[in-house]
């Protein structure tokens, strides 16, 4: 079943909509990355989703149900929003007793939750005393208690230094290999493009892009091409629908047909190539282009 659909979702403060008309479907067995420049409306959006805040218009549900109909909410949906939200004089394992305890859930989840963590040896010492890494790593370790199939994360990186971004990398695929929907959110595509499959990308509330991960950076791409006559092979690849513009060295730069279809196209007319290169757009550029109009400050290039 489908994990996440939010469907028309909105959200207005005051005269601000600040989350605008969203649909997109979270499904599982995958790392969903939520991204778009800061401001654009990817906190509130997940506020929505696990109830934190109420839709001015729209739907979300999980599983089918909207969150404030879910039973016991931490054994269908395990959120990691604020990593500052521990009780810092509290010890780890205590932490996770009490949340285990208050929401009916069987204590022995404590320990399973701490070892795929890889909190045991810090279970006793106070979460106060943390590293930022540590202190994610626990807000993790609560988002699984109730072994949720759902699983959001709000910037879940932010702060923390190379292992301990590559943990939290690894550890979001690993939760999708079980065949839980997870849902994470970034404001940087280089975070998301190593752990993401799918992309949802917003800017001022609005829906930019919902698309494969691979597929975003073959969107905007362009084909290089060498030919021993440069403007008699323009001439065709104009006639079979592309665009064509002069590159370095008399090379063309191709866009509007994919390097296979050119390649067939040279060889229907007996043109040999020197070069047919796809250039891939990185998807750092790709997200830049998606949203460069919905950036609220940008910087001015002296
Ligand atoms: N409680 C609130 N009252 C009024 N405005 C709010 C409130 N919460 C958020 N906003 C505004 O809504 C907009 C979107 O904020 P939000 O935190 O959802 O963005 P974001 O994409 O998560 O950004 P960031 O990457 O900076 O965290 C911002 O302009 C913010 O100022």
């Amino acid at each position: 079943m489908t994990a996440i659909e939010v469907r028309g979702l909105t959200k207005r403060y005051g005269p601000d909509t600040v989350v605008d008309d969203l649909s997109f479907t979270v499904e599982p067995g995958q790392v969903t990355g939520f991204l778009g420049p800061n401001g654009a409306g990817k906190s509130t959006t997940l506020k929505m989703i696990t109830g934190l805040a109420v839709p001015t218009r729209g739907s979300v549900t999980i599983g089918g149900r909207r969150y404030r109909d879910l039973e016991v909410p931490l054994t269908e949906v395990g959120a990691l929003l604020d990593a500052g939200a521990v009780h810092g004089a509290r010890k780890a394992r205590d932490h996770l007793l009490a949340l285990a305890a208050s929401n009916r859930l069987p204590l022995s989840r404590v320990g399973d939750v701490l070892a795929r963590t890889g909190l045991e040896s810090a279970a006793g010492r106070r979460a106060g005393g943390f590293s930022l890494g540590m202190r994610q790593r626990l807000g993790i370790a609560a988002a699984l208690l109730g072994d949720p199939r759902v699983l959001i994360f709000d910037e879940p990186v932010n702060g923390l230094d190379p292992e301990g971004i590559r943990w939290i990398r690894d550890f979001m695929r690993s939760l999708a290999r079980d065949g839980r929907a997870v849902l994470v959110s970034s404001h940087l595509m280089s975070e998301m493009a190593q752990t993401a499959d799918r992309l949802v990308v917003i800017g001022r509330g609005k829906l930019l892009a919902d698309t494969a991960t691979a597929e975003l950076a073959g969107q905007t791409g362009t084909v290089l091409v060498r030919a021993a006559d440069p403007d008699g092979f323009a001439r065709h690849l104009l006639a079979a629908g592309a665009t064509v513009r002069d590159g370095a060295g008399r090379a063309l730069v191709v866009s509007g047909l994919t390097s296979d279809e050119i390649g067939k196209l040279a060889a229907y007319h007996g043109v040999a190539l020197g070069e047919l290169t796809p250039q891939r757009v990185s998807l750092e550029d790709a997200f830049l282009a998606l949203t460069e109009d919905s950036i609220e400050y940008q910087g001015v290039a002296a």
